[in-house]
């Protein structure tokens, strides 16, 4: 008993639980390194995240964020069960998901029939009530900077459980420059004073949600995402939608109409709260649950922040022919554009929640800033 209050695991109870961690156990690769599927003597599954060696933390700093974040406990949070070190080895060990994630459903032409109005619509709630506790309810208070549907992973009862918090603080650093695919995979989900200014608060997590919300709904990406031979976003594309009074039309097909458009237009109202482009008008995640729950009158929404996706394939490729031109190249172009167009830029988060990648104190980050 005392064994399982430390969540150190030895490396050879990993290697065995992992078949040494054999390809026909790896479950993928993130932008941190390779995830391994487990399985422990006592027959439990969990999955092992084999950190790449970028991390340039020290083990006691290491050991300490994972002991913090190890304690987080919330139905809709994937469970941290500690880690192993070896050398200069770091794992990260979780409870393991069979289900895998979010979006190898919602983006799946066949898997996504399984999951009809009523499954989608708890998802997102529980999604929301997940962002929640990391933000206010939790002893540390948490902004998780990644919220996206590969970030969702489902258990076999197809809760939704929210994965890689608080990477920022256990991988130590700049966790977003740790590996560029992952940033380029990664930023139709960021809120614009995110992606350009590094600022990040509750309300930058806000945004993702909506993303989020607006994927599940509509079963389309934000990113790489086509419509009439033209490159749009989803956040565009619902905008129009939404001010053409013709919402619903949003709606995946494969849902095949079944669902209660009076639910559906009250969440996609809510998604577009939570992309408005000024993150001062997104409402706090407490407030998103409330509306998602009750019918209460919403506020119209503004318009919304209209970054184009990480297609990196995409008509803002870099020309130069040394790769795929930097996120920030990119975003400043198309920031740049959408300002000449007409956005407005007044992108600032309340006061004392904005944070700035470039000042962070890596070890007390105000990312986790402990709550009394
Ligand atoms: N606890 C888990 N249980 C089951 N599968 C998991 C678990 N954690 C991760 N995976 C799977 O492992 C793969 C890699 O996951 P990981 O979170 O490292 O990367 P990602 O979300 O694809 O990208 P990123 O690192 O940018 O977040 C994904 O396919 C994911 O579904």
């Amino acid at each position: 008993e005392n064994e399982r209050q430390l969540p150190f695991f030895d490396l050879s109870t990993i290697v065995t639980a992992t078949d040494n961690f054999s390809l026909a156990n790896k479950l993928g690769q993130g932008g941190f390194g390779p995830v391994y599927k487990g399985r422990l003597c006592n027959g439990q599954e969990i999955a092992v995240k084999r950190l790449s060696k970028t991390s340039g933390q020290g083990m006691e700093e290491f050991k300490n964020e994972v002991m913090l974040i190890a304690k987080l406990q919330h139905r809709n949070l994937v469970k941290l069960r500690g880690c192993c070190i070896q050398e200069e080895e770091k794992m990260l060990i979780y409870e393991y998901m069979p289900n895998k994630s979010l979006d190898s459903f919602i983006f799946d032409q066949i898997r996504k029939a399984l999951l009809d109005w009523t499954k989608r619509f708890e998802i997102i709630v529980g999604i929301a009530r997940g962002v929640l506790y990391l933000h206010q309810d939790s002893r540390l208070r948490i902004i998780h900077r990644d919220l996206k549907a590969s970030n969702v992973l489902l258990d076999a009862e197809m809760n939704p459980k929210i994965s890689d918090f608080g990477m920022a603080r256990i991988f130590g650093g700049n966790q977003t420059q740790a590996n560029t695919n992952r940033v380029v995979g990664t930023y139709g989900y960021m809120s614009p004073e995110y992606a350009m200014d590094g600022l990040f608060s509750i309300k930058s997590d806000v945004f993702s949600f909506g993303v989020i919300l607006l994927e599940i709904i509509s079963g389309k990406r934000n990113n790489g995402f086509y419509h009439e031979d033209r490159f749009l976003n989803l956040i565009k594309h619902t905008w129009d939608f939404w001010s053409e009074d013709r919402a619903l039309d949003l709606v995946d097909s494969s849902m095949a109409g079944s669902y209660s458009a009076h639910e559906v237009l009250r969440c996609i109202h809510v998604g577009l709260l939570c992309v408005q482009e000024s993150a001062r008008d997104r409402p706090p995640m407490s407030t998103v649950i409330f509306m998602l729950g009750n019918e209460t009158t919403l506020p119209p929404p503004k318009q919304p922040a209209f970054m184009l996706g990480g297609n990196h394939n995409g008509p803002l490729s870099s020309s130069s022919g040394t790769g795929p031109c930097s996120i920030n190249e990119k975003l400043v172009v198309v920031y740049t554009l959408y300002k000449l167009v007409g956005g407005t830029c007044d992108n600032a988060p309340e006061g004392g929640e904005v944070e700035r990648d470039w000042e962070r104190d890596p070890i007390r980050n105000s990312t986790f800033s402990e709550c009394k």
